[in-house]
C-alpha cells in the first residue's frame, strides 16, 4: 500500500481537526531563571506555532533557549510571561493536575534515553503510558504504527534484545500511540549511530506524513534538521530565523553565518 493510500485508509487522529491546524502555539514566551546576578532570560517574548501534520526542527548554538522551548511548551516548566496552547487549551489556565493530564493525554515524548522499562516487551512499553491512564489502545492506529515504524517482528521482545535504533523506535511508538495533539523529541538520535539516527528520522518524517502526527525536534545535527519540512534557529531566546524545505548543506551554511556573526559582533 502507498503511503498516502495507508493515510486514507485510517480514520484521522484528531477528527475536524486537519493538517495545518494549530497543535501548539507560543505567544509572547519569556523565561527567566534565577535573578540579580545569576538572572538569565533563557527565552524573550517568543511567539511560535506548530502546525498538525508539520514536523519542525529547532536549532541553535548551546545555550540559546531550545530545550528550554520545548520544555515549556510541554508544560514540564513554568513560564515568566505570555502564553502556550497546546490545542485548544492554554497552559498557564491549569492546575497541577490538570497539567499532568494534558501531558500524559495530549503531548508525546521522545528523548535521547530511550526511558523503556526493561522487564516489559516492546509492545507492553508501547502500550504503558496507556494502560496507566486506564485506556485502551486503538489496534488498528497501534498496528498502523508498528507497521510504520518496521517494528511488527519485534512486539514480543525485550529492550536487551532490541538494537539502539529498535528501542529508540519502541519509544517513538510510545509516544504516537494515544495520538497526541504533538510530539516533543530532544535530541532522539543522540545514542544512535548514522544508519539508526538516518532510520529513525525516516520513520519520525514517515509518521508526520502518512500518520498526520505533529512533531517539534531539537537537535544539533543538520542532517537530523534537514528530514524536517521546517528549521527555526534560535539564538539568545529569540527565534532568529526559519527555514523550509531544509537541505544539510543549506541548514549548515545559516549556522556558519550565525557564528560568523557571533564572532565580529
Ligand atoms: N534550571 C535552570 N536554571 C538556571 N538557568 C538555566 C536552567 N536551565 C537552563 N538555564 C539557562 O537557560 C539558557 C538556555 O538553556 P537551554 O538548555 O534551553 O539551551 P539549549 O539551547 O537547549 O542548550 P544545549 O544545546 O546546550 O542543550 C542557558 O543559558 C542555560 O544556562
Amino acid at each position: 500500500m502507498s503511503h498516502s493510500a495507508a493515510a486514507h485508509a485510517l480514520p484521522h487522529p484528531h477528527p475536524g481537526h486537519g493538517r495545518g491546524a494549530v497543535a501548539a502555539r507560543a505567544t509572547g514566551l519569556s523565561k527567566v531563571y534565577g535573578q540579580g546576578e545569576t538572572r538569565v532570560a533563557a527565552l524573550d517574548a517568543v511567539s511560535v506555532e506548530f502546525r498538525r501534520g508539520e514536523f519542525t526542527a529547532i536549532m541553535g548554538p548551546s545555550g540559546s533557549g531550545k530545550s528550554t522551548l520545548m520544555h515549556c511548551m510541554a508544560g514540564l516548566d513554568s513560564i515568566s510571561s505570555g502564553s502556550t496552547l497546546i490545542g485548544d487549551t492554554e497552559l498557564g489556565s491549569l492546575g497541577d493536575r490538570q497539567l499532568t493530564r494534558l501531558r500524559r493525554d495530549k503531548v508525546g515524548f521522545v528523548f535521547q534515553a530511550f526511558n523503556l522499562l526493561p522487564t516489559l516487551t516492546a509492545l507492553e512499553n508501547i502500550t504503558l503510558p496507556m494502560d496507566i491512564a486506564g485506556r485502551k489502545p486503538d489496534q488498528e492506529w497501534l498496528g498502523q504504527i508498528v507497521t510504520t515504524l518496521g517494528l511488527s517482528g519485534r512486539l514480543a521482545h525485550r529492550p536487551s534484545q532490541l538494537s539502539g535504533g529498535q528501542q529508540q523506535r519502541v519509544a517513538v511508538a510510545r509516544a504516537l500511540t494515544s495520538k497526541p495533539e504533538i510530539i516533543f523529541a530532544d535530541e532522539p538520535t543522540g545514542n544512535l549511530d548514522s544508519r539508526s539516527g538516518a532510520e529513525l528520522l525516516g520513520f519520525l518524517h514517515e509518521s508526520v506524513r502518512a500518520l498526520e502526527q505533529t512533531i517539534v525536534m531539537v537537535t544539533h545535527d543538520p542532517v537530523a534538521a534537514s528530514y524536517a519540512d521546517r528549521v527555526l534557529f534560535l539564538a539568545d531566546g529569540r527565534i532568529v530565523d526559519e527555514m523550509r524545505e531544509p537541505t544539510a548543506d543549506a541548514v549548515l551554511d545559516r549556522m556558519k553565518a550565525f557564528d560568523a556573526k557571533g564572532r565580529t559582533s
